[in-house]
């Protein structure tokens, strides 16, 4: 079906009252899509290893052929060290013990080859391994920023920055250590496991299962660990978003915090979430404390075995001391990998436990859905029409009800209504931040849905209320990035704007530098640098939300002057609260709790003597106060 057809059937069974078809609507959503719900942490845990394991593959398959040589070199790295008990004992048994010491010089010169082979290969492995792990993560890094910046602004509004900023970095540096260096290395664990087993048995399977008794209790005492500290990990990755969380909160609203002493109460909640990290770090290192314990106590245990019942055999005879020593080294080298095995499942679990973190960001598909086969932009001036429109943040909460008004092209038309009546709603449904519940939004009459996303909102500028500046240069911040547009353009529309004048008054002019959200300019200044921005842009439809609020009067006129002649050159849609800004609109749309309730141009509206006519009194009075005031 086409997305014609489908937006068509969508409007063929609307409802009388939409709340109803709402309800199905709801329950299709994914329960994270809740507004306000965030990342359901607790939730984690139900993914298996397996399945982490077998998407994280798909991020190593393209250097897999490094990978495997990393695993081809483990046999003969681990072979490289197991040869050297066993060059020990030969040592002992065939020269030390009958006296030939001339024999020994071979013996040393093997043990040499060896160690130094084992340093070469396991240099090389680890190289490899790192460079490989490295590349994989790149790759997983850039997947999750652009699967990020591919989210609708819904999702940001329901995820706070910090815990977002935590998966982005924490957790994928977590997931770098497994992949660039546990998972492998773990493998090559077990093939210095397998192969002192083989060896122990071939060499006295009596001693070699004297000297493995002990190991089915640390199997079973290493799974039980294992299964808390997986719990452990999970714990602490929740503990530490909590914590980039208040974090982040805290440090971008210093300036409430600190206007309203509220410092203390901030110190208060982020002390307590610190105890809670804290604790759950405290918890794992416990957990990993005693795994390390008894995973040194079985070791120690299982020596003492093979020394008490090998004695008893070199003292009868049965067995060669050199037999004896290549046992005792063979066990030590047998515990130390089952150590680092514990380390390394932990390392994995946190990874994993990361990975799940990861992946659910990834999994998260709430996007702006772009059609199948976008229409190109029509090539004409563009007129925008809202049919029927109804919208609701929150389930049944309706902010826009059943909107219907048009916006012919070169028209200029301002949204007015009292705070909350939806204005900014409009514009962001405009420019698909969101998709509008039931009804349409029509470009030349083809529905905005059926257009390219990026193409589309190519089509407009935006000054919004919060004129966000980059850190950057400004001519950066005007250009967005964009190579085409020439410096004599950038100033043309810097000069319209009334930007130039401030710019100029920097040595470097378009190169001075903006510091981060244009912290070092003010909200006046703010505001013409945007403006210049959205000029420059070169739209065919420009938005304007509060352009003229936080202002003095000064600022206000050469405000007002450079949006009369933003307006003069395109469609416009203009929001503002200060009635006088919008005078010479061509039509003024009063809104109300998401409806129209009365259209016109301004003399009109003042004549029908209804509710602009009010709020515009109510203004005019207003500023008649402030200006005796002042
Ligand atoms: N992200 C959101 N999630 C849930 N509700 C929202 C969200 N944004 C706005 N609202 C609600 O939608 C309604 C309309 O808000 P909107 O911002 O469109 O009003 P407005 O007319 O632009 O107000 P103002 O003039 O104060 O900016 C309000 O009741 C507001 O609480």
């Amino acid at each position: 079906m086409s997305d014609e057809a489908k937006h068509n059937k969508a409007d063929s069974s609307k409802p009388a009252k939409p709340e109803k078809q709402e309800k199905s609507e709801k329950q299709d959503r994914p329960k994270d899509a809740a507004i306000g719900s965030g990342f359901k942490e607790q939730k984690l845990g139900n993914v298996t290893d397996a399945t982490l394991i077998k998407r994280l593959w798909t991020f190593m398959r393209p250097y897999r052929f490094t990978f495997l040589l990393c695993l081809l070199l483990l046999p003969v790295l681990a072979g490289f060290k197991l040869v050297q008990p066993h060059l020990l004992q030969v040592a002992i048994d065939d020269y030390l013990v009958p006296g030939e010491y001339g024999g020994l010089t071979w013996v040393i010169a093997a043990f040499g080859a060896a160690v130094f082979l084992q340093a070469g290969t396991g240099f090389l492995q680890f190289y490899l391994m790192q460079k490989a792990g490295q590349r994989a993560l790149y790759d997983l890094r850039q997947k999750v920023f652009d699967h990020v910046q591919s989210l609708s602004v819904n999702f940001f509004h329901r995820h706070p920055t910090g815990r977002l900023m935590t998966r982005m970095t924490t957790d994928v540096e977590s997931l770098q250590e497994a992949l660039s260096s546990g998972m492998i290395t773990m493998i090559g664990d077990i093939i210095m496991l397998v192969g002192i087993v083989v060896i122990l048995l071939l060499k006295d399977w009596k001693l070699a299962l004297v000297s493995f008794t002990v190991v089915p209790f640390l199997a079973v005492l290493t799974a039980i660990f294992r299964h808390f500290l997986r719990k452990a990990f999970r714990e602490i990755r929740v503990k530490i978003a909590r914590l980039y969380a208040h974090l982040q909160e805290s440090v971008t609203g210093i300036e409430i915090i600190q206007l309203f002493v509220r410092e203390n109460v901030s110190a208060e909640e982020y002390r307590d979430i610190n105890e809670d990290y804290r604790d759950a770090n405290v918890l794992s290192i416990r957990y990993d404390a005693m795994l390390y314990a008894v995973v040194e106590a079985v070791g120690a245990i299982s020596v003492g075995a093979i020394i008490w019942y090998g004695s008893g055999q070199v003292l009868d005879d049965i067995l060669t001391i050199g037999v004896l020593v290549a046992f005792i080294e063979y066990m030590q080298k047998f515990f130390v990998p089952i150590r680092d095995l514990a380390q390394k499942y932990n390392l994995l679990q946190s990874a994993m436990a990361s990975s799940e973190r990861i992946f659910e960001l990834l999994d998260s598909d709430d996007q702006i859905p772009q059609p199948d086969n976008p229409k190109p932009l029509p090539d004409e001036p563009l007129h925008i029409e809202f049919e029927n429109v109804w919208f609701a943040y929150n389930d049944d909460e309706w902010v826009i009800k059943d909107l219907s008004f048009e916006v012919k092209s070169c028209e200029k038309v301002a949204l007015v209504g009292h705070t909350g009546a939806g204005k900014t709603t409009i514009i962001s449904l405009l420019m698909r931040l969101y998709d509008v519940t039931r009804g349409r939004i029509l470009i030349n009459g083809i529905d905005i849905r059926e257009f390219d996303l990026h193409a589309y909102r190519r089509a407009f500028a935006a000054v919004l209320q919060d004129s966000f500046l980059f850190q950057g240069s400004i001519r950066e911040n005007l250009t967005l990035g964009e190579e085409s547009i020439t410096d004599d353009e950038l100033v043309e529309a810097a000069k319209i704007v009334h930007a130039h004048p401030l710019i100029s008054r920097y040595a470097d002019d378009y190169d001075h530098r903006i510091a981060e959200r244009g912290s070092n300019l003010s909200s006046g200044e703010k505001q013409l640098l945007s403006f210049a921005r959205a000029l420059v842009q070169k739209p065919e439809i420009l938005i304007l939300d509060e352009a003229t609020a936080n202002v003095d009067t000064d600022t206000e006129a050469i405000i007002q002057d450079a949006i009369d002649k933003l307006m003069a050159r395109q469609t416009s849609v203009v929001i503002a609260h200060r009635l006088s800004t919008i005078q010479k609109a061509d039509r003024i749309i009063v809104l109300h709790k998401g409806e129209i309730m009365e259209q016109g141009t301004h003399h009109e509206l003042l004549e029908h003597g209804g509710h602009y006519e009010t709020l515009y009194r109510l203004q005019y009075a207003f500023d008649a106060d402030a200006q005796a005031a002042e």
